[in-house]
């Protein structure tokens, strides 16, 4: 196959760009990391350290090449966009001054990014991201792989790529050749039916906020099962709204189903904890965790999913409880100057009133 060499820069060499990067850029090199001046510079002189779960004597070293601003690379492609939500609008309009018009590939969780995006471009690639990354530093980031062990074949994460909207064939051309050169050092694939990938995915993100209030991982868990109880709840009221609001789920390995998710709530939370405490081995230290605790930020995506969520849940008249009294929390409680998780007895005693 003939294959287009498109020159990419990863915008964001956080936990997920940097994932990417580095299982990338030693099978096709024609990729550079951006990243705001200190992070630019360890990364240039220590490179990116990759390690799989808690092997961190299997330790990986990559270097790899960074730039500081998008005018040292003006020939650029393609733009693999790997910020938050909260950052995407002012990056939006750094990329269109500087670069003009290339192709993005949008990689948040979320569809915040479908608003954003088309004020400013005009082909968009969007990812659903089925791995979970941190970074212990901004030169070394560890990851969790959700997929089944294959002979011969070193663990790497999962994207989903697809475009929104109308089809447009040359958009989808591009989107195949990417995927040829993505799956030189990892897992991509297409999907076609993207809007029910990417809820399918947001409603493991509705957990995100409940396990960074409760602090898992983090503090002392008094209680797995009320944690379990008000995840699942959290989770199930979550697959109603898109069902009711018109979605179906799009199957991918590691992702928690919606039957798990249904049963989990049906079931009595003294059973029901062992299956969270199993689901959430595969995110060992989720998104909002990292940004909410480990580097102390009052920035989040909470309004991107459990918000947009009970949105949602508002247009389609499914009431959502657990949803409301876990994001009302978190917003008083991720706007304190020096956030400190809180038991989970006491998140139960300030949201059971209102279920
Ligand atoms: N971390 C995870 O396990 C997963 C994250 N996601 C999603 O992927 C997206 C990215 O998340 P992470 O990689 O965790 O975020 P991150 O916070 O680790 O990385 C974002 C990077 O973008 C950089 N950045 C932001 N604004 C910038 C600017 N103006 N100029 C230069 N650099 C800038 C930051 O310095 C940071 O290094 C989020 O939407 C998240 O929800 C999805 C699945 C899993
Ligand atoms: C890994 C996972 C699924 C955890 O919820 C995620 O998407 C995140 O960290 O934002």
């Amino acid at each position: 196959m003939n294959e287009k060499e498109y020159d990419f820069v990863i915008f964001g060499a956080g936990a997920i760009g940097s994932s990417i990067g580095a299982w990338l850029y030693p099978h096709y090199n024609k990729v550079c990391f951006l990243d705001r001046k200190e992070i630019a510079n360890e990364l240039k002189e220590k490179g990116i350290n990759i390690y799989l779960n808690e092997e961190k004597d299997k330790i990986q070293k990559i270097n790899v090449p960074v730039i500081e601003d998008l005018n040292e690379k003006p020939d650029t492609d393609v733009v693999i966009l790997a910020t938050k939500n909260y950052s995407l609008d002012a990056v939006a309009q750094e990329i269109k001054a500087k670069l003009g018009d290339p192709i993005i590939i949008a990689l948040q969780n979320g569809v915040e990014n479908q608003k954003i995006l088309p004020k400013y471009f005009s082909k968009i690639i969007y990812g659903t991201i089925c791995w979970n990354a941190w970074k212990d530093s901004p030169s070394v980031l560890g990851f969790s792989s959700w997929q089944k062990p294959e002979e011969g074949k070193p663990k790497t994460g999962s994207l989903f790529l697809g475009t929104v909207g109308d089809k447009n064939p040359e958009l989808e051309g591009i989107m195949k050749n990417i995927v040829n050169i993505f799956n030189k050092g990892f897992d991509a694939q297409i999907s076609n039916d993207f809007q029910n990938t990417i809820h399918t995915k947001m409603v493991t993100n509705l957990g995100n906020c409940v396990l960074t209030l409760a602090g898992h991982k983090f503090r002392e868990i008094s209680s797995m099962k009320t944690l379990a109880k008000i995840t699942t709840n959290v989770l199930n009221e979550g697959v109603q709204i898109l069902k009711a609001a018109g979605y179906s789920e799009y199957p991918m390995d590691g992702v928690t189903s919606w039957g798990l998710v249904g049963l989990g709530a049906k079931l009595p939370a003294s059973i029901s904890k062992f299956i969270f405490q199993k689901k959430v081995k595969h995110y060992p230290m989720n998104s909002m965790q990292q940004d909410i605790i480990l580097h102390k930020g009052n920035q989040s995506e909470l309004d991107y999913f459990n918000g947009y969520f009970l949105e949602l849940a508002n247009k389609v008249g499914v009431k959502a409880p657990y949803n409301q009294g876990i994001y009302d929390v978190c917003k008083e409680e991720f706007a304190k100057p020096n956030f400190e998780p809180l038991d989970v007895a006491d998140i139960w005693e300030k949201i059971e009133g209102n279920l």
